[in-house]
């Protein structure tokens, strides 16, 4: 159970809870036509129950590759990777993906949208209709049940996807930089949203981005990730009363943190 603290009123997932994600000397390498290239090289952490955990580092740094390798759209060239203990071998039911493109179903509206991978699971119909009403409304978007994609705007599309991510009850969350092409504005109050959906849904929640501010205001621990050849290059443990009030991120305890991230992601690559 998460744990509620009366400063932030925002839950921590237990410090020891059990692992959910177990990642062991992760690589990838692509072929080109010039050759190989390392991608990621390796890449080891361990993901706790509901824990809300952000990549961050330059581009190019394998986010990514790394989510692709974790949803089991794409597999790693070495190491292991579990989800509940259980080796991750494709694609599956204990994993939704939202991506930065929207990929809703155009000729579908939100509602049907929502159900959709409930339909697949042959969902009972009320059943169903109970679940996409419960997430409709914790996204917001009840009075546009009967919308199609095109008449929505592009946080709104994202609300969709989130809830329809969340409608299949996976055990994790993974997520590409899914508001990395939203206007500033909106893109605050989606990171607020996404918080109030956790706090409530306690999925663990891995989330890719280059936003530094984001991945502090949103996560409980953030990798720092270095590119040419990917590593995670540090753990930054984000405490607790950070976020203790709407102005929280120009807090000197946020920026400072801000700082030490940007230092991380700036220095040269460490020595072997
Ligand atoms: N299918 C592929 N074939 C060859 N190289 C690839 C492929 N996919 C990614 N790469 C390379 O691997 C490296 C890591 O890419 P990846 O997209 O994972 O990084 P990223 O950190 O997510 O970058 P960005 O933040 O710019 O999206 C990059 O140099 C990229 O060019």
């Amino acid at each position: 159970m998460l744990s509620t603290l009366p400063q932030t009123g925002r839950p921590v997932a237990p410090a020891a809870g059990p692992v959910k994600i177990e990642a062991k000397a992760i690589t990838k390498v692509y072929g080109g036509k010039k050759g190989a290239f390392t991608a990621l090289d390796p890449v080891s952490f361990d993901i706790r129950e509901q824990e809300f955990v952000s990549f961050v580092g330059p581009s190019g740094c394998g986010k990514s590759s790394l989510l692709r390798i974790l949803a089991g759209l794409e597999e790693a060239s070495s190491g292991e990777l579990y989800i509940s203990g259980q080796a991750i071998d494709g694609p599956g039911a204990d994993r939704g993906m939202v991506f930065q493109s929207y990929t809703l179903f155009p000729w579908l509206t939100v509602r049907q949208n929502i159900e959709f991978g409930l339909t697949l699971k042959g969902v009972p119909l009320l059943e169903k209709r109970q679940i996409a009403d419960h997430f409709m409304e914790l996204v917001q978007l009840t009075k546009f049940a009967k919308s199609y994609p095109k008449e929505l705007s592009g946080g709104m599309k994202q609300r969709v996807a989130i809830a329809r991510a969340l409608a299949n009850n996976p055990e994790v969350l993974l997520m590409d930089e899914p508001f990395g092409a939203l206007d500033p504005q909106t893109k605050n109050s989606m990171q607020e949203m996404l918080l109030n959906l956790w706090e409530k849904e306690k999925t663990t929640v891995v989330f890719i981005t280059h936003d530094i501010e984001e991945a502090i205001f949103l996560s409980q621990r953030v990798y720092v990730m270095q590119a040419h050849p990917g590593r995670i290059k540090q753990t930054v443990h984000v405490p607790p009363g950070l976020r203790s009030d709407a102005g929280c991120r120009d807090s000197e305890a946020f920026l400072q943190l801000k700082r030490e991230i940007v230092s991380h992601i700036g220095a040269a690559p460490e020595e072997e």
